[in-house]
């Protein structure tokens, strides 16, 4: 698609493409800035060839040369950058051709993702502004918990007074549980019922959780009643059979007012077995890819995280504006939508709303071939999963061509076998799955893996992101989450990065030069650790002895470390304040960025490690979304740091918060007493004390229960030392 170029059917506009003002001004900057670096690496060579400093110069080599690779992939993002805007009121005049939509829905523990948290995700999608008949919502829990199929059981008997009570009044929030909270609407009858109505089903709900069983007197659905005597004795969620249960059939079963079909409700819990792989949540959107081509075979289809409820009743048209356009539609895959977070503290303290990752490269990936797959939000053309668009790779049976036309009801007899069948844990011996059909496997990162690949075989993907959120989601509100989610993905890229798949190569002949190392700057994520740590630790101890590290401010050279530092960070404050965020929201994020560095990035490598020499079976941690710590939520919403648990995993930024406050004080106190001193370095020191004041905080000043445990104080006191010691003689 090129940039300005409107797509209209039959005279009408469906979407139009604008490029963004910024590009030519930021492709004169990277000119400069090549040239700079170009200088910077003549530098560090001259100095390793001249001087004697070889460990030193060497470190600061590497360590540049990462930051080079990391400048360079952000700067092909930032080639092209487009927005885009869509008219759904245009492609809603061809309401009777709709395609077909099935919804997929994952969880996978009904403790840390509460089953009422399922249950309004799924009430949200059913509510879409969209012929409910051709709406099928498939639930795949990976919990295999009764709790949560009771949950959506419930949920299917609210719906039918949720649904055309929501059409009736014009509701925008689609999901109950943020409609009956929020206090900007005035209340009739009719809501104070309906409420009534929800907070009903909502402690039956959490009843039944609290209690971990469902008594059988909370079950009022006969038809179903049978399904819950699967849960036997031997069930476990590692190892128990298939269960499929339709809960609303949109052929028999009709509202409350006896107007309206309801769409179709669907939970799938696949068979696992502790002997064979279940690939997480790959496996589990194959299974419902499967078991959704057996029951309904829609053509498009929406992914969606149990954490993240549709914000916006008229989503799927504007997905269709693109995916209906004939122009475009054989060669495109996707339509992403960004990840919004609701809850997230005033400047977002743990950088959890990931502008980079969800707006800023968004929107420059789709002046490319188009944004990478975020795992949720994200309307799919189903035939993406069969192959390239020139090449179609055919399932194993008939039954799951991506084109069939499904002509029996989802609860016929052999429909209902043929699901059970395909939703069995080895089912997928000998077949293609996960290496040319559907979700990838083989990484923890099954969303950035498969859209990858996806590009890879040449489809196109589109990033659409309206005004008002069409999904909102639940990020983590602790430290702890924060960097353990992060750990996760970097194992997760590191898997990708560093096999045959890696976007450095593979990636670059099937995409092209800028799609391809685009794609690096996440597959390298970790690497960003090389790069932190080494400026954490290096000029510190080098301040110590004396030694310089960096060129005196006197030289030429002196200006070429101001004006790349200072242009590189410039340069990242504009993206985030031109895409909408603030000032302190940046500085917030490129704090925890360089936390991260210490965190997540070097587990993630010693972890993947592990992981690779067979020594750790680490999986997919979920990130937990039942916050009911209150103490803990207040501190979150105050913005205070919550260091909570006695984790390792602080113990490397606790020791660099130590290294870097005395290296302060000891260069300051030369800087004074001989009235010349390392000034770069001290500059650099000083930026990072600045970053570090919240830890600091948390070692010295607090006593509540978010401060730094006194084991991790203790220890980082102790590894500055050592590492004070051994800088003598790698320094000196
Ligand atoms: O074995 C598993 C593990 C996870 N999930 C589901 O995966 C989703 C994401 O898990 P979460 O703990 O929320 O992880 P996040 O880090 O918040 O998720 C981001 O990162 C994941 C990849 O690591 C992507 O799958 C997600 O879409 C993306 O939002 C949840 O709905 C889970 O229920 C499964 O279905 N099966
Ligand atoms: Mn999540």
């Amino acid at each position: 698609m090129e940039p300005h170029k409107k797509h209209s059917v039959d005279g009408t506009t469906l979407h139009k493409c604008h490029p963004c003002r910024r590009t030519i001004p930021y492709r004169i900057y990277a000119v400069f800035h090549t040239c700079g670096i170009i200088a910077l690496m003549y530098h560090h060579v001259h100095s390793l060839l001249t001087e004697d400093k070889t460990l030193i110069i060497s470190l600061l080599l590497l360590s540049d040369i990462v930051l080079t690779f990391m400048w360079t992939t952000m700067m092909c993002l930032r080639l092209n950058p487009v927005h885009r805007s869509e008219y759904p009121e245009n492609c809603a005049a061809q309401l009777e051709d709709f395609p077909k939509l099935d919804v997929f829905i994952c969880t996978a523990d009904p403790y840390k993702e509460p089953p009422m948290m399922v249950a309004n995700t799924a009430l949200s999608v059913m509510a879409y502004d969209y012929p409910s008949d051709k709406i099928s919502v498939y639930v795949s829990d990976d919990g295999g918990s009764s709790l949560t199929l009771f949950a959506l059981m419930e949920a299917a008997k609210f719906s039918k007074f949720w649904l055309p009570f929501c059409k009736k009044n014009n509701v925008q929030d689609r999901s109950p549980e943020v409609y009956f909270s929020s206090d900007s609407h005035s209340w009739s009858d009719e809501d104070e019922y309906l409420k009534m109505m929800y907070e009903d089903m909502k402690s039956r709900v959490e009843h039944v959780v609290e209690t971990g069983r469902v008594e059988t007197e909370f079950i009022t659905c006969d038809q179903i009643r049978g399904v819950f005597d699967l849960w036997t004795k031997e069930f476990t969620r590692h190892d128990h059979p298939t269960i499929i249960q339709v809960l609303q059939n949109s052929e028999t079963n009709m509202d409350d007012t006896k107007k309206h079909t309801m769409p179709n409700l669907i939970y799938v819990s696949r068979e696992k077995s502790k002997v064979s792989q279940h690939n997480f949540k790959a496996g589990a959107l194959n299974t419902l890819l499967r078991v959704s081509a057996v029951m309904t075979n829609s053509p498009v289809i929406l992914t969606l995280d149990c954490d993240m409820y549709s914000n916006d009743p008229t989503t799927p048209v504007r997905a269709l504006c693109y995916l209906t356009d004939p122009e475009i539609i054989s060669g495109l895959a996707y339509v992403q939508f960004p990840q919004k977070f609701e809850g997230v503290s005033k400047n977002d303290i743990y950088a959890c709303e990931f502008k980079r990752l969800f707006d800023i490269n968004m929107i420059g990936f789709d002046g490319l071939m188009g944004p990478n797959y975020v795992g949720t939000g994200c309307f799919f053309n189903r035939r993406a999963f069969y192959g390239p668009p020139s090449n179609f790779v055919l399932p194993e049976i008939d039954e799951l061509r991506p084109n069939r036309i499904v002509d029996k009801p989802i609860e016929a007899q052999n429909v209902l076998i043929l699901a059970h069948d395909v939703a069995g844990c080895n089912y997928e011996h000998n077949t293609n799955w996960g290496s040319k059909i559907g979700f990838r496997y083989g990484t923890l990162v099954e969303d950035y893996y498969t859209g990858y690949r996806l590009h890879c075989e040449r489809w196109r993907s589109v990033f659409c992101s309206p005004k008002r959120p069409a999904f909102c989601g639940d990020s983590p509100k602790c430290l702890i989450d924060m960097v353990s989610q992060q750990k996760r993905w970097a194992v997760g890229l590191l898997e990708v990065s560093l096999s045959r798949y890696s976007p450095l190569t593979y990636g670059v002949k099937s995409m092209g030069m800028l799609m391809g190392v685009s794609y690096c700057q996440y597959a390298f994520w970790a690497f960003w650790a090389i790069p932190l740590i080494v400026y954490g630790f290096l000029p510190q101890l080098a301040l110590f002895y004396g030694v310089s590290v960096f060129p005196k401010s006197s030289e030429l050279w002196f200006s070429l470390y101001i004006f790349l530092s200072l242009g590189a960070y410039a340069q990242d404050l504009l993206d985030f304040v031109l895409e909408g965020g603030s000032y302190r929201g940046w500085w917030n994020d490129q704090r925890i960025w360089s936390m991260r560095g210490f965190s997540s990035f070097p587990f993630g490598f010693i972890e993947f490690t592990l992981k690779t020499l067979n020594l750790s079976t680490e999986g997919f941690n979920l990130t937990s979304k039942a916050n009911d710590d209150a103490e803990q939520r207040k501190r979150y919403d105050q913005e205070i740091f919550d260091f909570g648990s006695s984790s390792s995993m602080f113990l490397p930024m606790a020791t660099m918060a130590i290294v870097n406050l005395i290296a302060l004080v000891w260069g300051l106190y030369c800087l004074l007493a001989w009235g010349e001193g390392l000034v770069l370095e001290i500059m650099l020191v000083s930026f990072v004390v600045v970053n570090c004041l919240p830890i600091y905080e948390a070692m010295i000043f607090r006593k509540d229960d978010g401060k730094l445990s006194n084991r991790v104080c203790f220890l980082a006191v102790i590894l500055t030392f050592v590492l004070i010691v051994s800088g003598y003689f790698f320094v000196k």
